[in-house]
């Protein structure tokens, strides 16, 4: 049975009266256990057993359980301090003092026993003791230090490499250690670092542990743990996590909170198992493996939530990130309401928070921010009444921006403007952006890093998640989106989506278009005469100028085919609907002035021509395209075919096959070019795109009925 946790070791400090100063031992171990060191070792030769024990009952009350202590050398000092009540864990010993066997019977099998070795043959003789005698090696020197002119044989970091691979204990590297060293004496395979003068000599212990342990996180893959509900559809939850973990550069692991019944459509079943059976899972794991960081979501009630707080008051990593989880995308509840006091309690252990907005409001007390603005207040709140960093996240703001920010106890620290990606694969996008940010951060980014990096690989897989074609609802992100993309396993995003997504946003003005009292008599045949014949003035002045912007199109085409295409449809504009309108008005009809609403139609037409963005432009064309083929098959459905129609030729002229042909492939040549463009400009196509749906709206709406 060892009483030491993998974490234990990673960061030791050995103390130095000298060094510490006039601000005193005690001083400086505080600070340095505030900033994450889990081992001290009162090391003082020159003091004799009483001040020993006297230092021992001071530092054990100032440390309180927040890291162990142990002694250099000093037994009898020890087992008296322990007398008097101070918590002293154990003792190191080095290779003259007093032997570990003594030591183990005197202090029994719950002491921690260190022993320093700084040769093969001390490592070797460790192996002939009793199993359990020694807990861990201090392995060194790595550095000639200047404190201890007399210092055994230098092993440098390789030396340190061989030495710890053959040693069947933990070994902890001392000996003129540096922050420069930490990561590569990780690689190399050390349980830890000990130091004295980086942290001893340091203005501020507690921000040099900080750093020191940054350095430790990025020495290696770091672990990342995931307590979290498990999604069977594997958008959201622990299987989301597993594989932001791994898409973010970290090993993920995963300990299940609650089963659900989902799908992209959402949560019919929730399933919670005994919370001691997850307590079990927790242990287990902090008992084998060194945690990195934890990122915590779904908790589903007061029960997980106690056995979570209980364990990571115990156990707890270098970095905690919790996602307070209570609705799902779909709208169904994750966490009991009466849970939501106990989940308030347990957000002091986190680093960072990351709500969204109807959660920022439950935790705040408030209710949920309709302005970003107010979204902000809100996080400070939060993040003053925790101690946390909070990032609040804009996804559920509406409008076109997604941002999110970073935001501490005295306000913003770092805003990230995001356009909103027009995609209904948003399931989970909470759990990927908050177990993506545990793995960068363990890997030694701080958190400004760490946000703008989640977010990039963030954005680019929620891009990605139609592609995947998984369900009917709200659809997964793609997770390795960008990896597949890299490794040549995926070409670019299936160009159907673009347009796809494109059209599901202006469903508000294409409702608002079949909703016009102008086509809805047009297709029952009672719009007066005159009405339709204004509109198709208006309509045919449009045309000549609208063939003439597909014609620019054409002449910006990168290729022949898209030329032709373009080409063609100025022809047919021409020639078919303009002839069309011209046969059914007078010549002083389809001479007419334009409107103001075609105007501003046209000026968006050719304004976006006269940038010359072969994209953009061929954005704005395609509602014409697409509106009118669409309005056109459905009022051909609705008038069923009837030739005596007051409007047929019309109606046909928009519903004929040739035409939707046409439309097809204007379609695909859009979201082939939108598909292969960058983001910004595939955002300014979306711009041009939507603004042209506007202005047929406007222009439907405009045609007067006369009264
Ligand atoms: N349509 C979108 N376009 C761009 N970014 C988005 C979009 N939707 C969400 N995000 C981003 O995804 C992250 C998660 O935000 P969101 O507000 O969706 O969290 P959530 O509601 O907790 O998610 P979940 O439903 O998975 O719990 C944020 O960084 C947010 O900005
Ligand atoms: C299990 C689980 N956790 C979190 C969420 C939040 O999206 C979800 N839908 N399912
Ligand atoms: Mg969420």
């Amino acid at each position: 049975m060892t009483r030491l946790n993998p974490d234990d070791l990673a960061l030791y400090l050995v103390t130095d009266r000298a060094l510490c100063g006039e601000r005193g031992v005690t001083a400086v171990v505080d600070a340095a256990v505030a900033g994450g060191v889990r081992i001290v070792q009162l090391r003082d030769k020159d003091a004799d057993d009483a001040e020993i024990v006297a230092q021992l009952i001071e530092l054990s009350a100032v440390i309180a359980g927040r890291a162990l202590l142990v002694v250099d050398d000093r037994l009898e000092a020890l087992i008296e301090a322990r007398r008097r009540g101070a918590r002293v864990d154990g003792i190191h010993l080095g290779q003259s003092d007093a032997s570990v066997a003594v030591a183990r019977s005197l202090l029994g099998p719950d002491a921690i026993i260190g022993l320093t070795a700084n040769t093969p043959g001390h490592r070797d003789a460790v192996r002939a003791l009793p199993a359990g005698t020694v807990d861990y090696l201090g392995v060194g020197v790595i550095h000639p230090t200047a404190t201890k002119p007399d210092h055994p044989p230098v092993l440098g970091v390789d030396g340190f490499a061989a030495f710890t691979a053959a040693s069947s204990l933990p070994c902890v590297a001392i000996g003129g250690v540096g922050r420069d060293d930490v990561a590569a004496l990780r690689r190399a395979g050390a349980a830890g670092v000990a130091v004295v003068s980086a942290l001893c000599s340091a203005t501020d212990p507690r921000i040099a542990a900080r750093k020191l342990l940054r350095e430790w996180g990025s020495g290696g893959t770091p672990r990342v743990l995931s307590i979290a509900g498990s999604d069977p559809s594997g958008g959201a939850g622990i299987q989301a996590d597993l594989k932001s973990i791994a898409a973010n550069g970290g090993y993920g692991m995963a300990a299940i909170t609650a089963l659900t019944v989902q799908n992209t459509r959402g949560v019919s079943g929730v399933h919670v198992p005994p919370a001691e059976f997850l307590r079990a899972q927790l242990d287990a794991l902090s008992e084998d493996v060194r945690i990195d960081a934890v990122k915590i979501g779904m908790l589903a009630g007061a029960a997980v939530i106690a056995e979570v707080g209980s364990w990571l008051t115990a156990h707890r990593p270098a970095t905690v990130v919790l996602d307070p989880v209570m609705v799902a995308t779909s709208g169904d509840r994750l966490l009991d309401a009466d849970a939501e006091q106990a989940l308030r309690a347990l957000l002091s252990l986190a680093d960072l928070i990351t709500p969204n907005l109807p959660e920022l409001a439950v935790l705040v007390h408030e209710d949920q921010a309709t302005t970003w603005p107010a979204a902000l207040a809100q996080a400070r709140g939060l993040s003053a009444a925790t101690g946390a960093l909070v990032l609040v996240k804009g996804g559920h703001l509406g409008g076109d921006e997604a941002p999110d920010a970073l935001v501490g106890p005295a306000g913003v620290l770092r805003e990230y403007p995001g356009a909103r990606i027009r995609t209904r694969s948003t399931h989970g996008t909470g759990c990927s952006l908050s177990s993506g940010l545990a793995a960068r951060r363990a890997a030694g980014h701080d958190w400004f890093a760490a946000v703008a990096e989640v977010r990039a690989w963030l954005r680019e897989s929620i891009a990605a998640g139609a592609a995947l074609q998984v369900g009917s609802g709200h659809g997964p992100v793609s997770h390795f989106a960008g990896l597949w993309q890299r490794g040549g396993l995926t070409v670019a995003r299936p160009a159907d989506d673009v347009a796809a997504e494109w059209w599901d946003h202006i469903a508000p003005v294409r409702r608002a278009i079949d909703e016009l009292p102008f086509l809805r008599r047009l297709a029952d045949g009672t719009l007066p005469e005159a009405a339709f014949r204004g509109y198709l003035a208006q309509d045919a002045v449009y045309l000549r100028a609208y063939a003439r912007t597909l014609a620019e199109a054409a002449r910006l085409a990168p290729r022949s085919a898209e030329q032709g295409f373009w080409a063609r449809s100025a022809e047919q504009s021409v020639l078919g609907e303009l002839q069309l309108h011209e046969s059914l008005l007078s010549p002083g009809e389809s001479a007419a002035d334009p409107s103001p609403v075609t105007t501003a139609y046209l000026d968006h037409l050719r304004g976006t021509a006269f940038d010359g963005d072969y994209g953009v432009l061929i954005a704005a064309l395609l509602p014409c395209f697409w509106i009118y083929a669409d309005v056109g098959a459905r009022l051909h459905a609705e008038a069923g075919g009837d030739s005596s129609h007051p409007f047929a030729p019309w109606i046909e002229e928009y519903a004929d096959p040739v035409f939707a042909a046409a439309n097809r492939e204007a379609i695909r040549i859009v979201s082939a070019h939108a598909a292969a463009a960058d983001e910004e400009t595939r955002t300014r196509m979306r711009v041009a795109f939507v603004r042209s749906a506007e202005h047929e709206r406007a222009f439907f709406a405009a045609a007067d009925l006369g009264g």
